[in-house]
């Protein structure tokens, strides 16, 4: 530690033992040809909660009014977002840099499976490699005039999301749960990680909330009562919208068709986000 230290570790460069890494310090600039003004980062607690549905939609509505809106896969050992588009073109590039590809109304997509020459290929990397793959979906691709771009992040709270966050720089983030799990746990560890990288919480969205009877119209709890609601007080944060249990979202998300789901539902999430 030099003498007279202020402990502000920002404003000095001394590579002191006492220095506390800040943690713009690990941000990764985008490609130079990249323009993105948003990044919103998805995340959840476990996989198969639809984080990668919540995010498709978020992108697909945001499109539907008029903005240029990216999705970059980080969910490298399951990447579901080209499969939920249909797209099955390769993503090409030259030696340093990668073209996304456009879905069909026009949303920039970047996944490991655009890569791979086979998409049912596992990938069985470890998690530096992993969280390097994502850093550089941000470094080499060439992001076009993006107006929001949403990572899709893995589940959970390890290491390769907190890598994650500290090479990107996004602007907030949003959780989603399902009424199957231990909600307060999850969100408290998501406010834990977001307060570390000092990234907002947008809000929660809770899928597979109810089912609708297509007879009474009455609203079902199939996995139990909704605890969301309390623990987004809990927490001080805001529930952006609860997405029904519906053969159709599951019908569109399997056979490549999503960006026809009216996805009414997060309408109040993705005004949000265009808000923020
Ligand atoms: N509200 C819903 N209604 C019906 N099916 C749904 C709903 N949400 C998700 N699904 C189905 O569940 C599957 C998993 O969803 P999704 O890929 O979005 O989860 P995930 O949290 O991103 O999972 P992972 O992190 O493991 O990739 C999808 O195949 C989708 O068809």
């Amino acid at each position: 530690m030099s003498e007279g230290c202020t402990h502000d570790c920002g404003s000095c460069s001394e590579s002191c033992g006492s220095r506390e890494q800040n943690p713009a310090d690990f941000l990764e600039a985008p490609h130079e040809a990249s323009t993105i003004k948003k990044v919103i980062g998805v995340v959840s607690g476990k996989g198969g909660v639809g984080k990668s549905l919540v995010t498709s939609m978020l992108a697909v509505l945001l499109r539907r009014k008029g903005l240029n809106t990216a999705i970059l896969d980080a969910d490298i050992t399951g990447p579901s977002i080209p499969k939920m588009f249909g797209v099955t073109e390769k993503a090409r590039g030259t030696e340093d840099t990668i073209f996304p590809v456009y879905t069909k109304n026009g949303i920039q997509i970047m996944s490991v499976n655009l890569l791979l020459p086979d998409e049912s290929d596992p990938v069985v990397w470890r998690g530096p490699v992993i969280a390097g793959t994502v850093t550089q979906f941000w470094k080499d691709v060439i992001w076009s005039d993006v107006d929001v771009m949403f990572v899709d992040m893995p589940p959970g709270t390890g290491d390769v999301p907190l890598t994650v966050f500290q090479s990107i720089p996004v602007d907030g983030i949003i959780v989603v749960t399902s009424p199957q799990e231990l909600v307060s746990m999850i969100v408290g560890k998501a406010v834990k990680m977001a307060n570390m990288m000092n990234i907002p919480i947008i809000g929660l969205v809770e899928n597979m909330s109810y089912l609708k009877c297509p007879d009474c119209g009455k609203e079902i709890p199939v996995f139990g009562e909704s605890r969301v609601e309390e623990t987004a007080e809990k927490f001080g944060l805001k529930v952006l919208g609860k997405v029904p249990v519906d053969p159709e979202i599951a019908r569109a998300a399997d056979d490549g068709k999503i960006e026809t789901l009216p996805g009414e539902w997060l309408e109040g999430a993705a005004g949000q986000v265009e808000e923020l």
